[in-house]
């Protein structure tokens, strides 16, 4: 077992029993001329928690912790997005964006297109697990809990945007189920300002998980050694 610094109060995992998922690390969420970006979201702030994902990521493969990469989105006809009669119709932003801009149609958070893919500094590599997801919450219409379950994961170490919506969604759904959620702050970033990160935040961290960084994580999974200096 593995003692993580975290916020209200340090967590003991184990990191064969643990999965680092990083939420929806696409172009649409974190690059400039993506979907959040043509919406009016803020993504000036997206390098350093790429970069961060990756030392955590790399972190994580070392201690022998699944990683699953989550990416949001649906088919090129939006049939998986709902019409109508669907919430996510009326409330995606992508999806309403669209509508303002005919132009953009086909284009944003659909699958085979540049919005939808992992943004070029993130890899997957060999067993990694890649989940597309049609809804905010990676627990709602994917495999998500059996691949969990079936591997006995009972702690889950987030990452990725946004941590307001599809972070925060996951980590609730999965609280419900009875998983651990843990999300790393410095390796996430908000739709929209800066409060919505801290409320978030606070939400997780008073309700339903905790909170730690980066360094904190990978400190706890390769403790340095004391050395005797004579
Ligand atoms: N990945 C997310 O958190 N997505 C947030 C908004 C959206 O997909 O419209």
């Amino acid at each position: 077992m593995i003692t993580l610094n975290a916020r209200p109060e340090s967590v003991d995992f184990s990191p064969e029993r643990s999965a680092l998922i990083v939420v929806d690390m696409q172009n649409a969420y974190a690059s400039p001329g993506g979907y959040l970006d043509l919406a009016g979201f803020d993504v000036s702030a997206t390098r350093p928690v790429i970069e961060n994902i990756n030392i955590a990521v790399a972190a994580a493969r070392k201690a022998g912790m699944l990683i699953i990469w989550f990416q949001n989105g649906w088919d090129d006809q939006y049939v998986e997005a709902g019409g109508p009669g669907s919430p996510n119709y009326h409330k995606s932003n992508a999806l309403k964006t669209m509508r303002k801009r005919p132009e953009l149609q086909g284009k944003l958070l659909a699958k085979g297109g540049w919005d939808y893919e992992l943004v070029e500094e993130l890899k997957p590599q060999a067993g990694d697990i890649v989940l597309p997801k049609p809804r905010y919450s990676g627990f709602f219409n994917t495999p998500l809990d059996s691949l969990l379950r079936s591997r006995g994961i009972r702690h889950l170490v987030f990452t990725g945007i946004a941590t307001n919506v599809c972070v925060e969604s996951t980590l609730r759904d999965g609280f419900f189920l009875e998983y651990f959620g843990i999300v790393l702050e410095d390796a996430t970033h908000q739709a929209g300002p800066e409060f919505a990160q801290q409320a978030a935040l606070f939400n997780i961290e008073t309700f339903f998980g905790w909170v730690s960084d980066v360094q904190t994580f990978c400190s706890a999974l390769a403790p340095q050694k004391l050395v005797n200096i004579a």
